[in-house]
């Protein structure tokens, strides 16, 4: 059971493939309307916790809530096609247990199961208008308008009623996908529901994952209706694949528990280069994050002038100061006796260099350690105009944009904020790299066209040295995982997953605003704890 649970949580589907499952599953015998009422039975008994919990919450403190509540008044949007017979059923159930519901369906032309579910309803004296303004008493709105059968921008009377009861400022639960949002990208078409909760349901649709929809989602939940794994295998394996990272997919990929018998340097070593007297800070965070990877080893090449203070931050790495220009970047790498770059098990290159450090980065690129670039390193890349020449790298390089960097990079490929999962395996395809594009959801992309979406993240991280604390930490991973057969996109997966985790455990305790990247780097460590604390 645990084992289905989490397969399922790690599944991400697009609007065809979830047809396509959904037609094996009723060409295999399972009648439509059977289907219909086991899921609506699902959500109406969600709906109902939720709904209890809400009001329990609101009544805290209260005398003696009553365990059935009164009547609640609860308004049910129905669309045309079979989400719309989805809410049809939950409508009437909520009926019977004692809710007063009333209906909005602005369509004169149903799907024939949700038609006659929307007669039954009217037999049983169910209210239903065409107009939205009747709902505007309802304590709870349901969502029950378009799943992922939408593929048209929303018109009016419906695009004007969703623009209107978003105004109500009322809780609404969308089963599915909140209306008017595209299934796999999440674009808004035209205008959609801003849901409090949304109910997925069987497997989680790729546009719920998307930042665009994010002010609309609300919080998420998978409700699974035990759809058989054969049929998502079928439907799945012949596409590129594209999984949510879970506890338990990041979990796998940590370097724990460490073999008894090992030494440092078999625990990895990582170069950072990093750091200019204009940015030095930068590079307090990248060795910081690398610090909490728990690598065996730590170098740190900074401008010379940034020794001192690298050391006293740092006092366990080896840091390298290395001649400086003019400005105070690094001019040239200048390694100890006995190394060069090919002596590391990874490179992570570019956080505060500033574009003076350009001379380094074609040295760096050239090694055959694994290498990750961010920031500047990426802003030099691109200046270079030498992206394809990744291809030919004798080992795996990682980029960790944001969209700026990544429009930088890939000028020619559109739609970095709108079609994220597309431009990421593109970005990846073209470069040959594993590719990174942060955001309140970050995508992972492999130049085979895999994508990892990391599902849960908070806004709190959205300031500056973030992406830095980010930078060394998935570098002391790589370095850790260089001589174990790991797929480098799962270990920079498992980096942006555990840089999230820490990130949400610190906004709980210190609110949103309490997480600097210096914080940040406090609780990578707390929060492995926490975690197996939990389990
Ligand atoms: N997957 C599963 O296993 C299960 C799925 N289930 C449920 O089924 C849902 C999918 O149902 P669905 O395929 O009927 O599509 P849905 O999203 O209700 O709406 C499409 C309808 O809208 C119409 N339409 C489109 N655009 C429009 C526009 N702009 N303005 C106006 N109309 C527009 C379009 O009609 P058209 O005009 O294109 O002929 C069509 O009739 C899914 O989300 C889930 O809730 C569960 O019951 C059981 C298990
Ligand atoms: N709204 C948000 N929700 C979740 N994570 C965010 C959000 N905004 C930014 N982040 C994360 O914060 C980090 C910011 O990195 P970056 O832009 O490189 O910052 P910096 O260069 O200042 O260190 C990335 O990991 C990104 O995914
Ligand atoms: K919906």
């Amino acid at each position: 059971m645990k084992d289905r649970q989490e397969k399922i949580a790690q599944v991400i589907v697009t609007a065809q493939q979830m047809h396509d499952i959904e037609e094996r599953i009723f060409t295999a015998g399972m009648p439509v309307v059977a289907l219909m009422e086991k899921v609506a039975g699902l959500i109406a008994r969600r709906i109902q916790d939720i709904y209890l919990l809400s009001c329990q919450q609101e009544n805290k403190g209260k005398a003696s809530l009553s365990p059935s509540l009164p009547p609640s008044r609860v308004g049910i949007l129905t669309g045309p096609g079979h989400n719309g017979g989805d809410a049809l059923v939950v409508a009437r159930e909520l009926y019977f247990r004692g809710y007063e519901v009333l209906i909005y369906c602005p369509f004169s032309k149903l799907k024939e199961l949700t038609s006659q579910h929307l007669q039954y309803n009217r037999s049983l004296g169910l209210p239903c208008y065409d107009s939205i303004e009747p709902l505007q008493d309802c304590d709870l709105l349901i969502d029950g308008l378009f799943g992922f059968g939408l593929e048209r921008t929303l018109t009016d009377p419906v695009a004007s009623a969703i623009n209107q009861l978003n105004e109500w400022d009322k809780p609404i639960i969308s089963i599915d996908l909140p209306s008017g949002l595209h299934t796999d990208t999440g674009e808004v078409l035209g205008t959609a529901v801003r849901a409090t909760h949304t109910l997925c349901l069987g497997l989680w649709k790729q546009g719920l994952l998307q930042d665009q929809a994010l002010d609309y989602v609300g919080k998420a939940e998978l409700i699974d209706f035990d759809i058989p794994l054969a049929d998502i295998q079928v439907v799945l394996e012949n596409s590129p694949s594209t999984k949510r990272i879970t506890k338990t997919t990041a979990l796998s990929t940590l370097p724990l528990p460490r073999p008894p018998v090992t030494h440092k340097y078999k625990e990895g070593h990582l170069l950072l280069i990093c750091g200019s007297r204009r940015y030095s800070g930068g590079a307090i965070l990248t060795g910081l994050g690398a610090r909490a990877s728990g690598v065996g080893m730590l170098s740190i090449a900074v401008p010379e002038s940034l020794k001192s203070i690298m050391v006293a931050q740092l006092p366990e790495a080896l840091i390298i100061g290395c001649p400086e220009t003019e400005s105070g970047a690094i001019a040239q790498l200048q390694l100890p006796a006995k190394t060069d770059l090919n002596s590391f098990s990874a490179i992570a290159c570019g956080p505060g260099l500033t574009r003076d450090a350009s001379p380094i980065l074609q040295e760096v690129l050239d090694s055959i350690s694994p290498l990750l670039l961010d920031a500047d390193g990426l802003n030099i890349l691109a200046e270079m105009g030498t992206i394809n020449t990744l291809q030919k790298r004798q080992n795996s390089t990682v980029l960790t944009p944001h969209t700026g960097e990544f429009k930088r990079l890939f000028p020619e490929i559109a739609d970095a904020n709108q079609h994220r999962v597309k431009a990421t395996r593109e970005a990846a395809a073209q470069s040959g790299a594993v590719v990174l594009l942060k955001g309140a959801r970050t995508v992972i992309a492999n130049s085979q066209g895999t994508v990892w979406i990391n599902p849960e993240s908070t806004p709190a991280l959205a300031r500056g040295g973030s992406g830095d604390v980010l930078t060394g930490l998935i570098g002391g991973l790589l370095a850790q995982a260089s001589s174990k057969k790991i797929s480098v996109e799962e270990i920079v997966a498992t980096g942006a997953w555990w840089h999230s985790q820490a990130a949400i455990l610190a906004a709980q305790e210190r609110t949103e605003l309490g997480v600097d990247a210096h914080t940040l780097t406090n609780y990578l460590i707390a929060v492995l704890v926490s975690t197996s604390n939990k389990k």
